[in-house]
């Protein structure tokens, strides 16, 4: 279940995956053409941290500039911050955990809200509001990919985006649950390229990973 009011259903935004990656932006001018680069290694979906000062500007910057990308904000914990993402232009919000007020908000908003959870009880809060779409965080500290498998046993409709400790090594493991359509990390923007602005080798992990993610 998702709710009419979502101007794009959390489905939908899982299915254009595999991998979302995590984005830092600290210095405005590297926004596009970091956004540019992930898109050239076929990655769409781009979740922006509400991490640094710059970071609604970025949302805003890449919403007009660079329209084949699909951004999101990330890092959002309140139901202030959503609706401050949702005007500057995010498809889509996640956040690292859940507090009813942000469920309720979510509810209500133009976008969907991909609340995150690390425990069965905090699910069981956002199921009981509606939601079927979670993050998973922190994924391999919460017991990755066997939590994941015991959560679908009494869930099996629910879909989640694990992240958080997942990498190049290990990110086919949760591709491959039934219960997983896609996963968030950072490891294809690592800080040190991004700090160098190497785009080329941003695009050559994204590239890498999209191949991996169909072999
Ligand atoms: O900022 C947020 O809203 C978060 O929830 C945290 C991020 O999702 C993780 O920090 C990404 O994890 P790594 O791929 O291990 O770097």
């Amino acid at each position: 279940m998702a709710f009419d009011n979502w101007q794009l259903q959390p489905g939908t935004l899982f299915e254009m995956g595999p991998v979302v990656p995590v984005i830092v932006i600290k210095d405005l001018a590297d926004a596009v053409p970091m956004a540019k680069a992930l898109l050239a290694g076929g990655i769409k979906v781009l979740e922006v941290t509400l991490r640094t000062p710059v970071a609604l500007d970025a949302i805003r910057l890449l919403a007009e500039q660079v329209p084949d990308a699909v951004v999101g904000a990330g890092t959002v914990t309140t139901a202030a911050q959503l609706q401050q993402v949702a005007e500057a232009g995010a498809k889509f919000a996640i956040s690292p955990g859940l507090t009813r007020e942000l469920l309720q908000a979510g509810k209500e908003a133009a976008i969907p809200l991909i609340p995150g959870i690390a425990s069965i009880s905090e699910l069981m809060e956002g199921t009981g509001l509606g939601y079927s779409h979670f993050k998973f965080f922190p994924a391999e500290a919460a017991g990755g990919v066997k939590t994941l498998k015991s959560i679908h046993g009494p869930f099996a409709d629910i879909r989640f985006c694990p992240t958080g400790g997942i990498n190049e090594k290990n990110f086919r493991d949760y591709l491959a649950l039934p219960n997983v359509s896609c996963v968030g990390g950072s490891w294809i923007v690592p800080d040190d390229a991004v700090a160098a602005k190497d785009w080329g080798r941003i695009t050559e992990l994204c590239q890498a990973a999209v191949a991996q993610a169909r072999a």
